[in-house]
């Protein structure tokens, strides 16, 4: 009976990709029986007995995150780190000292407009841990009726003897420690120790992660799109495969790009993100590039109507800057997972066949289409300059036994056969907007066309 399925059978059910959805209100169940997660399953104890937890996000609602765990676990240590400052620090530390359980531990953000934007969660158990990287913010509206993106890691066992590394083929453990470094915060030093002392061996996805900094010489590829552009001219796809294989970019908020589509779009992030193996620099054509972001009826017909897109934060002022962006955009469409009218939070890239029905690489992450997230290059391209905090995880063929792509689907019922099919968030091929669609903007009222509820927009 799929009804009273535990989490861990959930989660068992959805491997090797382990690749989740956030449950969505409203919707049909079937939609969120089967490859969906809320925060209480992720944290229930039937994926094991906590014995502490870590944090790391953007925004914050203590009462309810406390409300989230089982009975049993919320008197269990918890760190959260987070980048708020002055007056929002003040205001988390206030709600957090209600907790004797809870710490705080605050990113440094030394580069201005830099967000701790990561998404992550560690979780110590009786015996053993996991690391969860996804998209939803601490908050109930994140994981009320929006689509977000939710990987799982495996279950990871305490190193047998210390001697070994318990590092995987991906190189995850040694990547996530680097990340975790990178904060330089004593209060992460316990977490540093809980991940050395686990085998990490059966991680399958490569981490993907951003840090504030001007990154020189040798970590210059260490983070952002450099990192990206590192792993897939190692592990990529074959360019004979893939060249005309567009690139898929999807997020809820952009940027300020540039002049032109050249400048950063194609030149800098298109070049590392369409690179293939064995190449130092890809090349990405106009049109082999498609951005899936919402439309303003995306979101005045949403199930949260207008004001699911106080999550979609692109401003009139960002987009007046570069009207040459429109030409990539295609809407959020997820009629497979349900999900059309379930505001897309989460954020993810992908290169995927001209046909939809097979990609070369998948990645999910907390990373929107900004230079202050995947980086922008400096100094005649001897420096990254990045402003925030990111992290997501890349899932490549080879680590799944398949050898050049993934068949993938948003259509769940398509498990066809022997090889996994991967999990799409939305339908393929992407749908470009039509004539007289236009990008969501935060900050430009609706006063001609009434939302699911009747109402109008008018932001502040
Ligand atoms: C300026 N702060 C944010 C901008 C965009 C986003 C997003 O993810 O779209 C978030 C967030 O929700 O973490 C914060």
């Amino acid at each position: 009976n799929i009804l009273n399925r535990s989490p861990q059978n959930v989660y068992q059910e959805f491997q090797p990709f382990s690749f989740f959805l956030t449950k969505v209100a409203d919707i049909p169940q079937k939609f969120n029986t089967k490859g969906a997660m809320s925060l209480k399953d992720i944290l229930s104890n039937s994926m094991g007995v906590l014995k502490s937890s870590c944090h790391f996000n953007f925004m914050f609602d203590i009462k309810w995150l406390m409300s989230q765990y089982p009975a049993d676990f919320r008197k269990l240590p918890v760190l959260l780190i987070h980048g708020e400052q002055g007056r929002s620090e003040t205001d988390l530390k206030s709600e957090a000292s209600d907790y004797a359980n809870i710490t705080l531990c605050r990113a440094a953000l030394d580069i201005p407009y830099g967000t701790h934007h990561t998404k992550m969660m560690l979780l110590l158990y009786e015996s053993g841990m996991r690391v969860v990287i996804h998209t939803a913010n601490l908050i109930d509206n994140d994981w009320h009726q929006k689509t977000q993106g939710v990987w799982i890691s495996p279950f990871f066992p305490p190193l047998k003897n210390s001697s070994d590394k318990g590092d995987s083929t991906t190189g995850f453990k040694a990547d996530l420690l680097q990340y975790i470094a990178a904060y330089r915060s004593i209060k992460l030093t316990p977490w540093e120790k809980h991940i050395q002392s686990h085998d990490l061996s059966s991680a399958n996805v490569y981490i993907i992660g951003s840090v504030p900094g001007r990154h020189t010489l040798n970590n210059k590829h260490n983070w952002g799109h450099l990192k990206l552009k590192k792993v897939l001219s190692e592990r990529g796809p074959d360019s004979g495969l893939v060249k005309n294989w567009p690139v898929i970019g999807q997020f809820s908020s952009i940027g300020s790009l540039g002049p032109n589509k050249e400048a950063w779009l194609l030149n800098e992030w298109g070049q590392s993100i369409s690179v293939c193996k064995s190449e130092q620099n890809g090349t990405l054509l106009p049109s082999k590039l498609n951005l899936i972001f919402p439309s303003l009826d995306n979101i005045r017909l949403s199930l949260e109507g207008y004001n699911g897109g106080g999550c979609v934060p692109y401003s009139i002022k960002t987009a007046s800057k570069q009207p040459w962006l429109v030409q990539f955009f295609s809407q959020w469409v997820s009629e497979g997972r349900g999900r059309s009218r379930a505001v897309p939070h989460i954020k993810t890239y992908a290169r995927v066949s001209p046909d939809g029905s097979q990609a070369a690489w998948f990645m999910v992450t907390s990373a929107n289409l900004s230079k202050a997230a995947w980086g922008s290059l400096e100094k005649d391209k001897s420096q990254l300059m990045i402003r925030s905090y990111e992290l997501g995880v890349l899932f490549l063929p080879q680590c799944f036994g398949c050898k050049n792509a993934f068949n993938v689907s948003s259509r769940l019922e398509e498990v066809v056969g022997t090889s996994p099919v991967f999990p799409l968030p939305y339908d393929l091929p992407a749908q470009t907007y039509q004539k007289g669609d236009r990008p969501w903007l935060i900050d430009v009222p609706c006063m001609d066309k009434p939302d699911t509820f009747g109402t109008m927009w008018c932001p502040p």
